[in-house]
């Protein structure tokens, strides 16, 4: 699909420099636009994409600090300057918007849902969010602006795509080493999802198609999506079981949100060299899915990918149900109580999130 990246915050605009980087490497084209808008100058200082600097007046370029209601407020005053902003970055050719955000800090998550409500009235096209949930050892105010700044974006965006900063680290890397290893992540699997449906150079058109995606993700409030890659023979008949169990790995250890096996809807993609993957094989990886996640709605389909090996991707959209999110929504819930008895501060109804489960 052509997508337009929009990251807010210093999450949203290191993702989605990488989400471009990444399309671009791989040439998919399907990356038309970026944009990184910040409270932070330093943070957008780094940054190999178009940036904007907000809330000046207000914070002088020093960020919000982690106060997610300024965040807030400072992309309410100044949303107009973005969307002023996005000539180029959204063109006719669009077909969807996506948000991407931090949600435990401020400018992200105070901001991202802002500027979706106001895309939303804007453009016709689906406005998704990409949001990345704090890890479990950051502390309660991470953890209560994030359930606060998810309650607001799955009332906004069409569908919010969850990545949790635990799913995809690998231990014993610093800060920022994990954080430059998990953008990677997200930028190689969202990668894969934003190029479904566009013809790539020198390796043919995909069978997945855009509508596809736009699809299962429009069935959910939120999404997750799973990967796993295996070595695969050179024949596509000797890849049938080779698919299932990849896509099984993908599933049930290889998602951005852990413990998720419940799904509205969902979209299984095998990606490979196409000699490799086999029809059969993506058949009967979908089935197990639909199994798997009790959805009657489980699409299938391949990508054509120059690797020896053999990718499954399962987006899942619909995933309320999921453990993870639950444990994550009562500790965000019980940060909030802990954060509005420090601060007193009477607006956030920390209530307000139980019925999101
Ligand atoms: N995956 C990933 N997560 C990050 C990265 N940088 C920060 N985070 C996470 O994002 C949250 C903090 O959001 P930031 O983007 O740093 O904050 P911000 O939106 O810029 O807001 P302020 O700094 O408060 O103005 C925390 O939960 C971090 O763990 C990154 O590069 N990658």
């Amino acid at each position: 699909m052509k997508a337009a990246l929009i990251g807010v915050g210093q999450a949203g605009g290191k993702v989605t420099e990488a989400l471009l980087a990444e399309d671009q490497r791989a040439e998919y084209g399907a990356v038309r636009g970026t944009l990184a808008v910040n409270t932070a100058k330093t943070d957008l200082e780094g940054l190999d994409i178009d940036t904007m600097l907000i809330g000046q007046e207000r914070v002088k370029g020093h960020g919000v600090g982690a106060d997610n209601e300024l965040g807030a407020e400072v992309m309410t005053n100044d949303v107009r300057e973005v969307m002023g902003g996005l000539d180029g970055v959204v063109d006719p050719h669009t077909e969807a918007i996506f948000v991407i955000a931090g949600l435990g800090g401020g400018t992200g998550s105070g901001g991202a849902p802002v500027l979706v409500k106001e895309l939303q009235r804007v453009y016709e096209i689906p406005v998704y969010a990409l949001g990345i949930l704090p890890g479990r050892d950051e502390g309660g105010i991470y953890q209560a602006n994030a359930g606060r700044s998810l309650k607001t974006l799955v009332r906004e965006a069409d569908s919010t795509l969850l990545v949790d900063n635990d799913a995809w680290r690998s231990t014993g890397d610093s800060v920022t080493e994990a954080f430059d290893e998990i953008n990677s992540r997200i930028a190689r699997r969202v990668g894969i999802l934003l190029a479904a449906g566009e013809n790539i150079e020198g390796v043919g058109e995909s069978v997945v198609d855009s509508s596809e995606v736009i699809n299962t993700l429009q069935s959910g409030e939120m999404s997750a999506i799973g990967f796993a890659s295996a070595e695969a023979a050179a024949d596509a008949g000797e890849n049938i079981n080779t698919i299932t169990s990849t896509a099984r790995k993908a599933l049930l250890s290889g998602m951005s949100v852990p413990q998720t096996t419940e799904a509205g809807a969902a979209l299984v993609v095998a990606a490979g060299e196409s000699e490799r993957v086999s029809r059969k094989g993506v058949e009967k990886a979908r089935t197990w899915v639909e199994d798997e996640t009790r959805s009657m709605q489980v699409r299938g389909g391949d990508f054509p990918l120059d690797s020896d090996k053999i990718a499954v991707l399962v987006l899942l959209a619909g995933i309320s149900r999921s453990q993870r999110l639950q444990e994550f929504m009562d500790r965000a819930k019980e940060a909030s109580k802990e954060v509005e008895a420090e601060q007193e501060t009477e607006n956030f109804q920390a209530d307000e999130l139980d019925d999101l489960i």
